[in-house]
């Protein structure tokens, strides 16, 4: 049988990279990652009001320069074999588009308005819409916040399209309709990106768009329009049906296929979240707790739906049938900050360098200071007096969202250093880590395995290690350094018709685990008396 090739490109928060590997083997041939321009300088980002905001250029370049420079490392003739290309983008990061599907920044009256731009997952400047759909759910007939935890949140669709229809009047006037990242990259790969055709993703409609087939789709006119009557017959200018990633979304354009050099034949899968692609390239099986760690965590659950039934889990991400692999119920939970804690400290201690001794001085620092930090820290005993922090430094996605809290570190002395102090902040991102873990258990849902995958999970030992202490469960590192361009390109290949199922295609495709981290015992009985420091603290701040 000749060799058949796909693509799999996952666009992360700082960068996209695409993989091109073989569907029969799973070995890469080539990959590339590029680091989005306009986001790399801060533009239209205000970090103060937690506004992030993403060109759609910066989509549109990385996606041209990560496929042709992953073809380019390939053999020659890989390239008449590609069959499939998969996308697998953050979210919920919608945008208004006008009817043509296109987002309104890339027309030249909106080009620099970041109101028309890509709302990244991380963007919180929707607190208040976000509080006023969940008491109206609470209180409607239907309450459509139930397969989502409960507890909408103001990183996700809703709450973003009506805090920007409120604050931009030209929004108002230009926007037609809306659209996911992962569904409109997808959508332009096949030339189709009519917001009423387009074939939308389950994993983003279901997750954080309150689609659920129990309601016909999406929540109904009427609450949109009690809601707020900004959001009147929108939902006729959405969608009323979602696809899973096994499916076809369509074939490569002749625009797109001249552009990178491929073949009108090429299919181009349903698009989903990175996390949820993730798993299926870190070879997810049921129960099995996949976490994505990077700036943010990511944490992806699959049962078989008879087993969860009606059950609905308290205060997660959503339980959402097929959002990870058809028939299987994908649950999704996750932490705002992770890598992000990390990084905050890092632009702390190396903000005033820049000011007094230069950039370069600054970039030299920035450069060794979390390895260096990380192995201080590793140096440190553990013991019940250290110092403790609350890993919401970006508000808490889960367990129960609540964007509006912030972190705090107590127990600071004249002795506290740094390693100190970024030894309390790894052990508060374990510890909001275990917290989820907790609730997924106190729900009754059973974790067979902890598998990571992610920047963070691949370059930190110390911080793995510590996570698997204040588990208290061994956590399996995926090989792949790219698993959510391998779960992508897994997609394509089943999109394609090249494996029957996901499952198939991790059999045949997937590239296992090359590390594993076991509790140690000393560690988590410290820790233990640890994490009910962590929840006091925690329930200090979010009572004041
Ligand atoms: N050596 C390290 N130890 C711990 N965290 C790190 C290290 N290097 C980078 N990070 C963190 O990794 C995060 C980026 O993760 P990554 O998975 O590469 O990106 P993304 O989240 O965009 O997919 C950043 O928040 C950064 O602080
Ligand atoms: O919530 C998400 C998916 O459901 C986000 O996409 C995710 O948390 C962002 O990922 P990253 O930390 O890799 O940038």
């Amino acid at each position: 049988m000749n060799n058949q090739y796909v693509i799999g490109v996952d666009f992360g928060s700082d960068s996209v990279r695409a993989l091109v590997v073989n569907a029969q083997t799973g070995e890469a041939v080539g990959t590339h990652v590029h680091e989005y321009t306009r986001w790399k300088k801060g533009l239209y980002c205000d970090p103060a009001t937690s506004q992030f905001r993403q060109h759609p250029l910066d989509y549109l370049e990385g996606l041209t320069a990560t496929i042709t420079g992953a073809l380019a490392q390939a053999p020659a003739e890989v390239r008449q074999q590609v069959v499939g290309i998969s996308i697998d983008t953050t979210g919920s990061t919608p945008c208004a588009v006008d009817e043509t599907g296109l987002p309104l920044a890339l027309r030249p009256d909106f080009a620099e308005n970041p109101s028309g731009m890509f709302i990244l997952w991380k963007d919180h400047t929707a607190n208040a819409e976000a509080e006023e759909i969940n008491n109206l759910a609470h209180h409607w007939d239907t309450d459509y916040t139930k397969y989502v935890g409960g507890i909408y949140s103001s990183e996700w669709f809703w709450a973003k399209m009506l805090r920007t229809l409120r604050v931009d009047e030209t929004i108002r006037e230009h926007a037609f309709s809306w659209i996911e990242h992962c569904d409109w990259i997808s959508a332009v790969l096949t030339g189709n990106a009519n917001p009423l055709t387009l074939k939308r993703s389950r994993c983003a409609a279901g997750h954080k768009a309150l689609w659920h087939s129990e309601f016909d789709g999406l929540p109904s006119d009427e609450f949109l329009t009690k809601l707020d009557p900004l959001l009147s017959g929108l939902r006729d200018r959405l969608f009323t049906d979602t696809y899973t990633s096994d499916q076809s979304m369509g074939h490569l354009s002749p625009e797109w296929a001249e552009k990178l050099g491929l073949s009108t034949n090429v299919v181009i899968g349903v698009g989903a979240f990175d996390a949820h692609m993730g798993a299926i390239g870190a070879e997810i099986e049921p129960y099995a707790f996949v976490r994505i760690i990077g700036t943010s965590t990511c944490d992806i659950l699959m049962a078989p739906n008879e087993e969860i039934g009606h059950r609905l889990i308290r205060g997660i991400c959503g339980q959402v049938d097929g959002s990870v692999a058809p028939g299987m119920l994908g649950l999704e939970a996750g932490q705002s900050a992770f890598g992000d804690v990390y990084a905050w400290f890092a632009r702390l201690i190396t903000g005033p360098v820049r000011e007094l001794l230069g950039q370069d001085a600054a970039d030299t620092l920035s450069q060794q200071l979390i390895p260096h930090l990380s192995t201080q820290a590793a140096k440190l005993p553990v013991t019940e007096n250290d110092v403790i922090a609350l890993d919401w430094i970006n508000g808490r996605r889960t367990p129960d969202a609540n964007h509006t809290l912030k972190a705090a570190i107590a127990g600071l002395n004249l002795g506290t250093d740094a390693p100190k102090v970024f030894k309390a902040l790894v052990e508060a991102t374990a510890f909001g880590s275990r917290s989820i873990v907790d609730r997924f258990l106190e729900e009754g849902v059973p974790i067979k395995k902890v598998i990571a995958i992610g920047g963070v999970a691949k370059k930190s030992p110390f911080v793995m290690q510590t996570l698997a202490d204040v588990l208290n469960k061994p956590i399996q590192v995926a090989s792949a350094d790219q698993a959510c361009a391998l779960g992508a390109a897994m997609c394509a290949a089943v999109a394609a018709g090249v494996h029957p199922t996901m499952e198939a295609a991790q059999r045949a495709m997937g590239s296992g685990f090359d590390a594993e981290y076991t509790p140690q015992s000393d560690k988590v009985v410290v820790y233990e008396a640890l994490y009910k420091k962590y929840l006091k603290l925690g329930a200090f701040v979010e009572g004041h």
